[in-house]
């Protein structure tokens, strides 16, 4: 525990050294990252890439392999989410969390949904005995405040006028939202949404956004999200971290983070000989806007399975000897780290035809890069 008042914009959120391992499959290896306090911090990267399983961390589903998660109340108190028992993660650390799929109890009406979120604080208003049943007062007075906030999000929601509907017949954006107003719900610092945006029409990501932006701007949560739809992460985040197969290949402000190489060649899934194409071109607003609506079909978003795209034939190497597999192609990243690094060491290499350089900066693994072609039409979605 730590004595001093944090301010807005300190750490919020200090993810260090954090690796989580399945067996012999790194998911996360050796990330770390900031959240700041009273920002949105977007979490982003390829199907796979391990931002679940960072927030499973986080929330306590997981308990990590290795390192550390500190949440930095604003009271000055602080907590080791690692070590934390998962019930009192959100109790005592503060922290909310949405999930990929929908979990409201869609038989409730939009109202108990919200009271449902506030059980503990009426738990303990009634000393935990029969004492509400009979009307005493301090739970008299909790359940009068529980439902006040629970109007209070409804219509920060923009869902009042739904209170006495099941929940389960809410158009999908709508839910989305209900979601988040029930995480508000129970007052949380650290909110943690994953991938709030996932089938929403644009009229709903707009709705979604001006909820987020709202949070932001009146409560002082801090958001943690996660979203493969790039027009939300553009237009609300304050800071960007990139993962690609549990490493973090670019962190920084929104665009900072969409004219890195690294991010473009990992999140478009650029053919291998494109990598280069992509290095030349950053900045190039036709690379930029393919970013912006979203990654290939081979990377997601769809389905958001927790599974590697394409067909396991590749290897990475993780520290201590471990690997991890994915798919062929590995990381482009490293192809577009590796390039550059071969470029660095050697200028007169880096004139060299693209074929020869490829050769020395590409794993032997990887299929062959063909000679440099002038202009992009080869890249998947490529200009015209
Ligand atoms: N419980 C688990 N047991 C084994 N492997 C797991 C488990 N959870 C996640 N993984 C693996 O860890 C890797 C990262 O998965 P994760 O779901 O965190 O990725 P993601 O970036 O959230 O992907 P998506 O965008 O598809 O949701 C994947 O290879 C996944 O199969």
């Amino acid at each position: 525990m730590s004595d001093a008042s944090p301010s807005m914009n300190d750490a919020i959120l200090q993810v260090e050294h954090l690796s989580m391992k399945f067996g012999g499959l790194v998911a996360i290896g050796d990330l770390s990252f900031q959240a700041r306090r009273g920002e949105i911090t977007a979490l982003i990267g390829p199907n796979g890439a391990g931002k679940t399983t960072v927030f499973n961390c986080i929330t306590g589903f997981y308990k990590p392999s290795e390192g550390m998660i500190t949440l930095s109340r604003r009271d000055g108190s602080s907590f080791l989410l690692e070590r934390l028992p998962n019930h009192e993660i959100p109790a005592r650390a503060k922290v909310a969390r949405t999930f990929q799929n929908i979990r409201l109890f869609s038989g409730m009406t939009l109202l108990e949904n919200l009271l449902v979120a506030q059980h503990n604080k009426l738990m303990k208003a009634s000393g935990y005995t029969v004492l509400g049943l009979f009307g005493f007062s301090g739970y008299r007075t909790a359940s009068a405040e529980s439902i006040d906030l629970a109007r209070h999000w409804l219509e920060k929601a923009d869902l009042v006028d739904r209170a006495d509907d099941p929940a389960g017949d809410l158009p999908y954006g709508a839910q989305r939202r209900l979601e988040i107003a029930r995480a508000m719900c129970t007052g949380p610092e650290l909110l943690c949404l994953d991938e709030p945006a996932a089938g929403l029409n644009p009229k709903e990501s707009m709705a979604l956004n001006a909820l987020l932006m709202d949070i932001k701007d009146n409560t002082g949560t801090s958001i943690l999200l996660i979203e493969h739809d790039m027009a939300v992460v553009m237009q609300i985040s304050d800071h960007v971290v990139v993962l690609e197969y549990g490493r973090k290949i670019s962190d920084g402000s929104p665009h900072a983070v969409r004219t890195d190489p690294r991010v473009i060649a990992a999140y478009l899934g650029v053919e291998d000989e494109d990598v280069e194409t992509v290095l030349t071109e950053v900045g190039d607003e036709d690379v930029i806007e393919q970013l912006d609506t979203g990654p290939d079909s081979a990377h997601g978003p769809g389905t958001s399975s927790s599974y590697l795209a394409g067909p396991v034939t590749d290897t990475v190497g993780h520290s201590e000897g471990e690997r991890v597999t994915v798919s062929k192609g590995a990381s482009k990243a490293g192809q577009v780290d590796a390039r550059s690094s071969a470029a660095a060491a050697s200028p007169a290499a880096a004139k060299q035809p693209s074929a020869a350089k490829s050769s020395a900066a590409k794993p032997a693994t990887k299929a062959q890069v063909k000679p440099n072609t002038p202009g992009v039409s080869k890249r998947r979605g490529g200009r015209k």
